[in-house]
């Protein structure tokens, strides 16, 4: 099979070509030097007096056969015209040598928009190999941790291909459409890096994590920075009776069941375009999850109480804060959705383990708080005292980031001056112990009020109190509980953030 090179022919070479001592050899010659070929097709924009002297000089450097394709640019940023110039010579070379060639693109030579239509080309319609070269490291395979689809190339060559451009040039890319999670822990950084890398694609992604850590808002921002022109359908599968799960997610016609009066689609269709979260996944009845794992695979659905398929193009978002692996091994959830499922499992930590973030987060919001409630008579922006806000350092969250702001809400709108004291920051902290035992189930709605929390500090409440009961003893405190063993308890402290 012949290697075939292609590349642009850059300044870098030119520079190489006069002579000058930074440029080396260029990253063409370098390229020759270390690979093995048997031709190397080169596309030419440059001036004519650059480009007769770069050929001139590279016949001197190589004895592999060079075949140069002059392409007049308006702009050498110009993706469209980048792009056809470049597959008018891939196809020049299939249709000289036939399909039985190894195409090497270098992405080095010319401009970075040239580099990103390297990439685009070589992901989908003429795979290649892409090599890089500088004259620190060598020449080097580029490795990209993604594909593209072939149905995205005309999105792709639109010029605000920022994401493209940044990722060939090895610069982290912006995301605005993150913005809105805030951050400054390692393990957050990280996340979002990866939520970056796998937002353009359509594959599945898992998110983990305990409630309030923020799984809706990622997935947001995942369907925001992908080029999936639909809506985004949030469902949330715990909440919806397991009898009617099946008509919700696939829709139902007329008669279906009872009740069914009229044919209704259900979010899958809804979502058809766009991308559908699902939360709770791990909640989704054993009958419906085969059904389930055929609209994913097949990208078809079967309302209820029909047999016609319909096709539906949805990206999936799941969010769970069950541990799957350990649902899967009890027989509660398939193994094979589970590994449909878990193309890209992003697993966000909870609030407790993000080191640096609770500071962070107070301050920043605290502001959000202050906006929210700018528009309302008489109300003053609110600070923090530093005695508040390290009570609030040693709370543990088990209500995560959601806890964190309801109760900087609470205690915004119950602190009189300008200042949450710690005192403040107490009250707005422990509903549930000034109110009562009874008072759990009394306590206004609205208003800040969030039944995950509120479970969440009766689970705390008790699990402390047998753990006190017991001295401490793990296994006399699960008995005094009720839980069947140790291992019960150390996962609900673990839960609800019990030290
Ligand atoms: N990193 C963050 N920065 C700013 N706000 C956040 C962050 N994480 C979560 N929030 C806010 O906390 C609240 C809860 O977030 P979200 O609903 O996304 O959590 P969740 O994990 O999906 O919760 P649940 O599992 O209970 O549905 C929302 O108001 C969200 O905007």
């Amino acid at each position: 099979m012949k290697q075939i090179l292609i590349c642009w022919i850059g300044l870098t070479d030119v520079r190489a070509a006069k002579e000058e001592k930074q440029a080396g050899v260029g990253p063409i010659v370098q390229a020759l030097a270390a690979r093995a070929f048997d031709e190397i097709w080169l596309i030419n924009d440059l001036v004519d007096k650059d480009a007769g002297l770069y050929l001139a000089w590279l016949e001197k450097q190589t004895e592999v056969p060079v075949v140069t394709r002059r392409e007049k640019l308006t702009s050498p940023t110009n993706f469209r015209e980048i792009y056809e110039a470049a597959v008018r010579c891939i196809e020049t070379v299939q249709a000289r040598h036939g399909k039985d060639v190894s195409l090497t693109y270098h992405i080095s030579p010319g401009t970075s928009h040239m580099a990103a239509v390297w990439v685009i080309l070589a992901k989908t319609r003429f795979p290649a190999e892409l090599i890089e070269s500088s004259t620190q490291a060598g020449v080097n395979t580029v490795s990209f941790p993604f594909d593209i689809s072939a149905e995205f190339i005309p999105d792709l060559l639109k010029p605000l291909d920022r994401r493209l451009v940044e990722l060939s040039e090895g610069l982290p890319p912006e995301a605005p459409e993150f913005a809105q999670i805030l951050y400054k822990s390692t393990v957050m950084k990280r996340l979002i890096t990866k939520a970056r890398h796998v937002a353009p694609r359509s594959v599945p992604v898992l998110i983990e994590g305990e409630s309030g850590t923020g799984k809706e808002l990622l997935a947001r921002a995942i369907h925001r920075a992908s080029p999936r022109k639909g809506g985004f359908i949030a469902v949330n599968c715990g909440a919806i009776p397991s009898e009617l799960v099946e008509a919700e997610l696939f829709g139902h016609v007329k008669g279906a069941f009872t009740g069914a009066e009229k044919e209704r689609r259900g979010v899958f269709e809804a979502a058809d375009g766009g991308t559908l979260f699902l939360d709770e996944l791990g909640d989704l009845p054993l009958s419906v999850q085969v059904k389930f794992l055929r609209a994913l695979q097949e990208n078809e659905i079967v309302r209820v109480g029909s047999t016609k398929p319909i096709q539906v193009d949805v990206r999936l978002i799941a969010a769970t804060h069950k541990d799957l692996i350990a649902e899967t091994t009890a027989g509660r959830f398939r193994s094979d959705l589970f590994y449909r499922l878990a193309v890209a499992v992003l697993k966000i930590p909870p609030l407790r383990e993000r080191k640096g973030d609770i500071g962070f987060l107070i301050g920043r919001l605290l502001e959000q708080v202050n906006l929210e409630s700018a528009n309302e008579p008489g109300y003053k922006d609110k600070k923090i005292s530093p005695d508040a806000k390290n009570f609030l350092l040693q709370h543990s969250w088990p209500g995560n980031v959601r806890e964190l702001l309801n109760t900087l809400r609470r205690a915004a709108i119950w602190t009189t001056g300008r200042t949450i004291t710690r005192l403040d920051a107490e009250e707005a902290l422990i509903p549930l112990a000034s109110a009562g035992s009874s008072g759990v189930l009394n306590q206004p709605l609205g208003d800040g009020f969030n039944l995950t929390d509120t479970i969440s500090g009766v689970a705390r409440h008790y699990i402390e109190r047998a753990l006190q009961e017991s001295g401490g003893k793990k296994r006399k405190a699960a008995e005094l509980i009720g839980f069947s063993n140790y291992q019960t308890l150390t996962n609900w402290m673990k839960r609800h953030g019990v030290e």
